[in-house]
């Protein structure tokens, strides 16, 4: 298939916006010292005694150099100054390599912290979001750049300290070239003029790019998974796919290659030409200080300070604003992660909520409901009037893409009707908060997950908090006839499922079936949805499946959905839907009599069964 031709020129990120991006810097350090206050202080007290220390080491090399001097000319030589000095400078850089280790350590600590605290509270989010943000492609991208660069954000936090620190630095160093020679100031700011103007060049590019490509790399990304896992291995070896994939790999890689290397590029030439102008400046203040040294103005020792503090104060500069771009371009990140934190959920969070009855008494009501998805202009259903009665088993067919799983999705409002409303016994739905409304609901989709976790973890997902209740895993096993699969592993309820990790069994689709079954039965539902549940398991084991699924909820509501109409039967009523619209409802029988869609389907089913 071609590939639709993208431009791929990145946005580029204007200073302003930059700028903007640190905005976020107070609240993100807020974030980290809730983390850890302790070591957040602690390093905060060692980078100020840290940021001292040069200024005060040169000074005491300079202290030793002109003592040196002084007793070399001396015809009574007394050392102990000397010792003295040496001393002292012996024991400020030993404070020097202890604080530095201290700080790279507490960096560390504290950015492991937080990244953890981040990674949690992204999954936190994403689980809050309504399920429309959810399947929103922009919305992903957000995501996706919301968790990259968690080891970024670590960098942003050493850096902006490192910042603090350098800020003390270099006024400290330029106190003590002022107080010798202040005109020399002026060769400094030229050596560093070009790397200001360098930056500013290139402030925001990588960001721009690496924004510009987020869907990209996602496509990218589901490449790679496509391409090498065990999911897809069967058919990828099957089909000879290996090859094709890799190509759409490289040849999308290779576009982000060719950019990005246009950029490192760009970023070297200035950088070394500039950097040219900035060491020619730094050599013009060197030989000015010989000269004056040479001319008896300076000592040797005030020619090792200045010469030294000049160089220092240049990389420290230098430093200053190449750290300053790095730090601009990870805020953008940062802002990214915020916007994702703060993104708002349609949870009716008003002050009118009404609390949630504890039982349903006469059932939910579906009036006129009609739904478009998000960002789509079809109407999926419309037009939609039925009731499912407290107590009441109701089975809902038709054909793929009919719309019963959307009616799902509406019943347990993970999106709202755009026309029409439901109710819960006679009150619209709307009237419920979302999240305690869901507590009704047990459900088993057709695409449950494989939770690759131990079984008992597997059937807990039901009710987490329940976890350690062996008697309601057994049971909901028991219920599910998990209880076989449990028996027939080695080390049964804490067998790891899945080949992802070690030691880890994979089921059949019919097995792992049965563990999601047992999870709908863990969790102690007013309302039971299966939607497919029984399509891998066979013959017996359906019918097996669902008499028990009866028996068990006997005075329970539930909706099912099957395809098998020998499942259908057994429940109380079955709708049948088409194109989006209820064609009939009603009891087996009267279906039958009712001879259209219903009867057709399934006497052409018991057809094939002759
Ligand atoms: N998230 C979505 N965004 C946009 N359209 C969707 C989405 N999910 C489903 N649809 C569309 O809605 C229609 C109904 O889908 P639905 O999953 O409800 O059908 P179904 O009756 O459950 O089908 P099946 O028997 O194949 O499971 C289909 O045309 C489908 O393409």
């Amino acid at each position: 298939m071609p590939r639709k031709k993208k431009s791929i020129e990145p946005n580029k990120i204007n200073l302003r916006e930059s700028f903007a991006s640190l905005k976020f810097v107070p609240r993100f350090f807020k974030e980290i010292r809730k983390v850890n206050p302790l070591l957040f202080h602690s390093n905060v007290i060692c980078r100020v005694i840290n940021a001292s220390l040069p200024v005060l080491i040169l000074y005491v090399g300079k202290l030793i150099i002109d003592e040196v001097v002084v007793q070399i000319a001396a015809e009574e030589k007394n050392l102990d100054h000397l010792w003295i000095l040496v001393a002292a400078e012996f024991g400020l850089a030993i404070l020097s390599d202890l604080i530095s280790r201290g700080i790279s350590l507490s960096d560390a600590l504290l950015g492991d912290q937080y990244s953890i605290d981040t990674s949690v509270r992204i999954i936190k989010k994403t689980s809050e979001l309504n399920l429309d943000q959810l399947e929103d492609s922009e919305f992903y991208d957000k995501l996706e750049r919301a968790r990259q660069q968690t080891t970024g954000r670590v960098a942003l936090m050493s850096n902006i300290f490192t910042q603090g620190e350098d800020v003390v630095v270099i006024l400290s160093l330029l106190g003590g070239v002022v107080a010798y020679e202040p005109c020399l100031i002026i060769l400094l700011l030229v050596s560093i003029i070009p790397t200001i103007i360098n930056e500013i060049k290139f402030s925001g590019t990588s960001y721009s790019l690496a924004r510009s490509w987020t869907q990209e790399r996602r496509e990218l990304d589901y490449l790679r998974y496509a391409g090498a896992s065990d999911v897809t291995a069967k058919e990828v070896k099957l089909f000879g796919l290996s090859g094709y994939l890799a190509q759409r790999f490289k040849s999308l890689s290779d576009k982000y290659y060719t950019q990005s290397r246009k950029l490192a590029r760009q970023r070297a030439g200035w950088g070394s030409f500039f950097n040219i102008i900035g060491t020619s400046a730094y050599y013009g203040a060197y030989i000015y200080i010989i000269f004056r040294t040479v001319a008896g103005v300076f000592s040797i020792g005030t020619l090792v300070f200045l010469s030294g503090a000049f160089n220092r104060l240049r990389s420290k500069l230098q430093g200053f604003f190449t750290r300053f771009t790095a730090i601009t371009e990870s805020a953008l990140y940062l802002q990214d992660y915020f916007e994702f934190i703060d993104l708002s959920f349609a949870e009716n969070a008003s002050a009118e909520c009404l609390p949630l009855p504890d039982k349903v008494s006469s059932g939910f009501e579906f009036k006129n409901v009609g739904f478009k998805y998000p960002k789509s202009e079809k109407w999926v259903v419309r037009n939609i009037n039925f009731k499912l009665k407290a107590g009441e088993k109701l089975a809902f067919v038709g054909e793929n893409g009919a719309g019963k799983t959307t009616l799902i999705k509406l019943l347990l409002r993970f999106y709202e009707p755009t026309e029409g409303e439901i109710l819960l016994d006679g009150i619209p739905v709307k009237q419920y908060k979302p999240s305690e409304y869901q507590q009704y609901f047990g459900v088993i989709f057709q695409d449950f997950v494989k939770f690759e976790l131990t079984l008992r973890e597997n059937i807990a997902m039901g009710e987490i908090e329940e976890i350690k209740n062996q008697k309601r895993i057994d049971s909901a096993a028991q219920k599910s006839l998990a209880q076989e699969v449990v028996s027939e592993l080695p080390l049964g309820y804490n067998q790891q499922l899945g080949k992802r990790f070690k030691n880890g069994k994979d089921l059949s689709g019919g097995q792992w079936q049965k563990i999601a079954i047992a999870r709908a039965y863990m969790k102690d539902a007013e309302v039971l949805i299966l939607d497919e549940p029984t399509s891998a398991l066979d013959a017996r084991a359906e019918t097996e499946a669902f008499q028990r699924f009866i028996q068990l909820t006997e005075g329970k509501t539930a909706v099912i959905i099957s395809h098998r109409f020998s499942t259908v039967r057994i429940a109380d009523r079955i709708m049948v839907l088409k194109d989006g619209a209820v064609l009939e409802i009603g009891t087996h029988e009267e279906l039958m009599q009712n001879d259209k869609l219903y009867a057709e389907l399934f006497n052409l089913q018991a057809a094939g069964y002759k």
